[in-house]
């Protein structure tokens, strides 16, 4: 699979939110996550959070399986690997582990991790993973001066969480948040750390944020891509998704 600069990893939280509203298996996880890959999305995001609202522990198996049988496709999982992702981790061994700093009945993701206040801890779970085989990637505001310390706890990868990014995009604050999410991005390449972004991410916010911040291998989107997909379809969702990815490419 050639990869574009940026993968898009589709996240299938809403699917399971909505599939859970009854006891029918209805909407498919699995139907998603095929016709998702089947038309050139090149990876799935799950995160199952403890309280199981969404993604329930038996989904990620399945779900693992379909993807570890694409060739080039990959499965990231993520959550707190202090509450039940290691459970996953040691079991599947998944291409990414994206570890989160959620608190267990969280809203939703809302920050990333916080140094030095978590290195010692985090360096344990990372070196689990990564001698597992397993890439880490650490969710991480977009703070320059915590990337020397997310590589040196052993991260192959952070993700920025985006979700201040989203907020400004369209205002005029737009141009001076990105110029910190730049400042972010540039600190992680040169502390020798792969990229990913994520949360809040769309349609109309991608491609500004990919042609401004450097080095983004892979975004995980998933709320506004499922929305998108309630009118399009799947299919026509990754096309439009990865046609907004090679805009931000495109001379
Ligand atoms: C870490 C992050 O920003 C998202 O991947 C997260 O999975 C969103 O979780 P919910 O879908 O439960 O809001
Ligand atoms: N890591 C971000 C993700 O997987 C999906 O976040 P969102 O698009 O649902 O906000």
């Amino acid at each position: 699979m050639n990869h574009p600069p940026t993968a898009l990893s589709v996240n299938l939280n809403k699917v399971a939110l909505l599939r859970n509203s009854r006891h029918l298996g209805i909407p498919s996880l699995e139907r998603a996550a095929t016709l998702c890959l089947d038309a050139g999305a090149h990876g799935v995001t799950v995160h199952p959070r403890p309280d199981a609202r969404h993604i329930r522990a038996d989904d990620v198996p399945l779900l693992h399986r379909l993807v570890a049988a694409r060739p080039g496709a990959e499965f990231n999982i993520e959550g707190n690997p202090f509450h039940n992702l290691m459970d996953f981790v040691r079991v599947l061994r998944p291409h990414q582990a994206t570890f989160v700093p959620d608190s267990e009945g969280q809203f939703t993701s809302d920050h990333g991790w916080d140094f030095p206040a978590d290195a010692q801890r985090l360096r344990t779970v990372i070196a689990e993973a990564k001698a597992l085989g397993v890439r880490v990637s650490l969710f991480m505001d977009p703070r320059p001066d915590l990337m020397a310390a997310a590589r040196a706890a052993g991260a192959d990868r952070i993700e920025l969480y985006t979700e201040t990014y989203a907020r400004a995009w369209g205002t005029p604050r737009q141009a001076e948040v990105l110029r910190g999410f730049t400042a972010a991005a540039e600190a992680a390449q040169a502390a020798g750390l792969g990229i990913n972004a994520g949360h809040d991410l769309n349609r109309d916010n991608l491609a500004d944020f990919l042609r401004t911040v450097p080095g983004v291998r892979e975004v995980s989107i998933g709320h506004a891509f499922i929305a998108d997909a309630l009118e399009l379809g799947y299919a026509a969702a990754v096309r439009a998704y990865r046609a907004e990815i090679d805009k931000a490419f495109s001379p």
